[in-house]
């Protein structure tokens, strides 16, 4: 017998959280998908706060529901809303009685089952509907906020029309492979990396079709000596093609982060992307809105060139954590040109960035 997602929640209902109520009663249970036993949700807390008072619960949560009969394995995240300031709006919780908004596909797509990447605990997706959103720079810089707090961290650049990780990242050396199969990743700013750019000579055209897509993306994921790692970032190409749906068939991941601007045409693009993780049955983590507010460096004015809020808006509207802005900044393009993301410095993005790693470590996600 597999459990029923009434089962999961009933189940659930026995916690008492710290500050009182169930799971269930205070509305905090996102993105609950079951398949063949394996049981997956988000908590999402309303604040930072929150989700420490509950960071017990979590495991707690996950404890619980092994227990039930035919669960094969739970994997739980917490999550918080974005702290407070300008771009911060208060949680909205469902109209009572209906269930969460579900983001995540629910039907078995009949494909040979994915596989873990040996020695790697969590594989995170950073994806977009659109290019040129600041997707990389949102990979990169992550990948190294969470590499300055302690997590050993991998960086797979797996934008195979456009890969922009060795210039982000500051390296070009063609990696290593002693035995001819093995592939010896780099490092750079605390982070373990590989690219497919690094395996390509210079401006070598990439006109590949699906199955060698596939093949290389494989290639990346399994022939990469990447060590052990509590989490990998995946630096997806834009938009719904064969290497996102390669990468969410065949691997286990942990989820998908979409990356969006505030503005219509970028969010149009991002609802496709979240779509397509839907289908894909991958739960998609959370939303960031990237190139947010603009603060002009001379004279301290706050400008919305590409709209704000619309993001956190469309996450609210999807029933999707809302994870963070990180606002349009000279600097950050400028050190993403010069190979040192600016996660690694100090400054409000490099607080910003330090702030979304924390939230993600904080919900098991990282
Ligand atoms: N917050 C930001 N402030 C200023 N510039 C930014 C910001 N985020 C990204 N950029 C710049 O925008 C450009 C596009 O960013 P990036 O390459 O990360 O986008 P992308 O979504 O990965 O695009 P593609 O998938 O097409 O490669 C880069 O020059 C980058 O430095």
């Amino acid at each position: 017998m597999t459990p029923t997602r009434d089962m999961v929640l009933q189940a659930l209902e026995q916690l008492e959280l710290p500050g009182g109520g169930t799971l269930g009663s205070r509305d905090l249970v996102r993105a609950l998908s079951l398949e063949d036993g394996a049981i997956r949700f988000v908590i999402e807390a309303s604040s930072p706060d929150e989700a420490r008072a509950l960071s017990s619960v979590r495991a707690a949560a996950e404890q619980i529901l092994r227990g039930l009969p035919g669960v094969r394995s739970v994997s739980a995240v917490l999550t918080a809303h974005a702290p407070g300031g300008a771009q911060a709006r208060p949680a909205q919780a469902a109209p009572a009685g209906e269930p969460p908004a579900l983001k995540i596909g629910r039907h078995p797509t009949g494909q040979a089952g994915p596989q873990p990447v040996a020695g790697v605990k969590r594989i995170l997706a950073i994806a977009s509907g659109k290019g040129g959103v600041g997707k990389s720079t949102v990979s990169s810089n992550l990948a190294v906020a969470l590499a300055r707090q302690g997590r050993r961290v991998g960086l797979l650049d797996a934008d195979i029309y456009g890969p922009s990780q060795p210039r982000m990242m500051g390296v070009n050396k063609r990696p290593a492979s002693p035995d001819g199969k093995t592939i010896i990743p780099l490092q750079a700013h605390g982070v373990t990396m590989m690219s497919i750019g690094l395996m390509l000579k210079e401006d070598e055209a990439v006109i590949w079709r699906g199955p060698m897509l596939m093949g290389a993306l494989q290639q990346m994921l399994g022939q990469v000596a990447w060590g052990e790692l509590d989490v990998l970032v995946v630096d997806l190409p834009p938009g719904t093609g064969d290497v996102q749906l390669t990468l969410c068939q065949r691997t286990s991941l942990s989820g998908a982060i979409v990356v969006s601007t505030p503005q219509d045409v970028a969010l149009l693009d991002a609802r496709k992307a979240l779509k397509m993780f839907e289908t894909l049955k991958t739960p998609v983590l959370g939303l960031i809105e990237n190139m947010s507010t603009y603060i002009c460096p001379n004279c301290g004015h706050e400008a919305h060139i590409f709209g704000h809020g619309g993001v956190e808006e469309e996450a609210r509207k999807l029933g999707l954590p809302f994870l963070g802005a990180i606002p349009l900044s000279l600097d950050v393009r400028l050190a993403g040109d010069a190979g040192t993301p600016v996660a690694a410095g100090d400054g409000p993005i490099a607080d910003a960035y330090g702030a979304l790693a924390a939230r993600l470590v904080q919900g098991g996600m990282a």
